[in-house]
């Protein structure tokens, strides 16, 4: 995606295509797995920050309504065939061109992005447990809901992804654009027969990671993550510790620093799933009420 520019170029390409990608294992247990790989786009080429405001102009943003009420941010789907996605009281099917129903239409920008990460994951490394085996000849990434979050608005709080249609693999592969913004992981809690909460690993941190997502990064959750931890994208306190209250000399400090530092800047995240297709036509499922 990132080397759009260079075409023509091959020398160019070559050295392009080699651009080390950090990977930094954040869980990896037996059965799950949080990778964050980052400069999957290169952030130093100005094409992340054209993706993003040209996404952010010409998606269909909706702010959706859940069983919880209106969400906390804008999102729009994308989807093969009858990948449709049920969480918190709402399905989303893929979009269709109207008089044929069903037909797919990815925003071609999106469609690209998708292919980058598909190729990512499959680079990612044959001796890495935490890569998609993705033994079907379908596609792994079948889905993607974008989520919009406008520049000081826009947040996601803590829950688990509804990952019952999303196959073996259970992938939620998360590409940033734009922030960066917050992103917290902790062991979920759950309550026993006696109605006392408990937690998994009850002697270990609740709290398990505490990041930034960088613009051009990938976040790969994987296998059972949902059913054992849970995360959140928060928004920052616009007043940061105690200047405000500590006199006019910090208050202009802090005006200052506000001027320099956008503290919730624009972010766009394409969360692509491997929703299977049909899963929820056969299923007939009920929607559950996990997040
Ligand atoms: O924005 C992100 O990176 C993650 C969004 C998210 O948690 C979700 O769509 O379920
Ligand atoms: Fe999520």
């Amino acid at each position: 995606m990132a080397t759009k520019k260079l075409d023509d170029d091959d020398d160019l390409n070559n050295r392009r295509n080699q651009t080390i990608i950090k990977a930094t294992p954040i869980v990896a247990t037996n059965d799950s797995w949080v990778t964050l790989y980052e400069d999957v786009l290169d952030p130093t080429d100005d094409d992340s920050e054209q993706i993003l405001h040209e996404l952010y102009q010409n998606l269909p943003w909706n702010v959706e309504t859940d069983q919880f009420g209106p969400q906390s941010r804008p999102t729009c789907y994308f989807a093969d065939p009858e990948c449709t996605f049920s969480y918190v009281g709402l399905k989303l099917d893929p979009p269709s061109t109207g008089s044929t129903p069903g037909n797919n239409k990815w925003h071609p920008t999106v469609q690209k992005l998708r292919e980058c990460v598909t190729r990512l994951l499959a680079v990612a490394g044959p001796d890495d447990p935490s890569s998609p085996s993705n033994e079907s000849s379908r596609p792994l990434l079948t889905a993607c809901l974008v989520n919009l979050y406008p520049q000081n608005k826009g947040f996601i709080p803590w829950h688990s992804d509804e990952i019952r249609a999303h196959g073996k693999d259970k992938v939620v592969a998360s590409l940033s654009l734009g922030g960066p913004r917050r992103f917290q992981l902790r062991r979920r809690r759950r309550v026993d027969s006696c109605n006392h909460h408990t937690e998994e690993g009850e002697t270990k941190p609740r709290m398990v990671a505490d990041l930034w997502l960088p613009s051009g990064s990938v976040l790969l959750m994987k296998g059972e993550v949902q059913e054992h931890f849970e995360h959140c994208l928060p928004l920052e306190p616009e007043i940061i510790g105690d200047d405000a209250a500590a006199g006019d000399d910090a208050e202009m400090s802090f005006k200052k620093r506000q001027e320099d530092v956008t503290i919730n800047p624009l972010r766009i995240s394409l969360t692509f799933r491997s929703i299977v297709p049909g899963y929820e036509s056969s299923n007939n499922r009920t929607i559950a009420t996990d997040q």
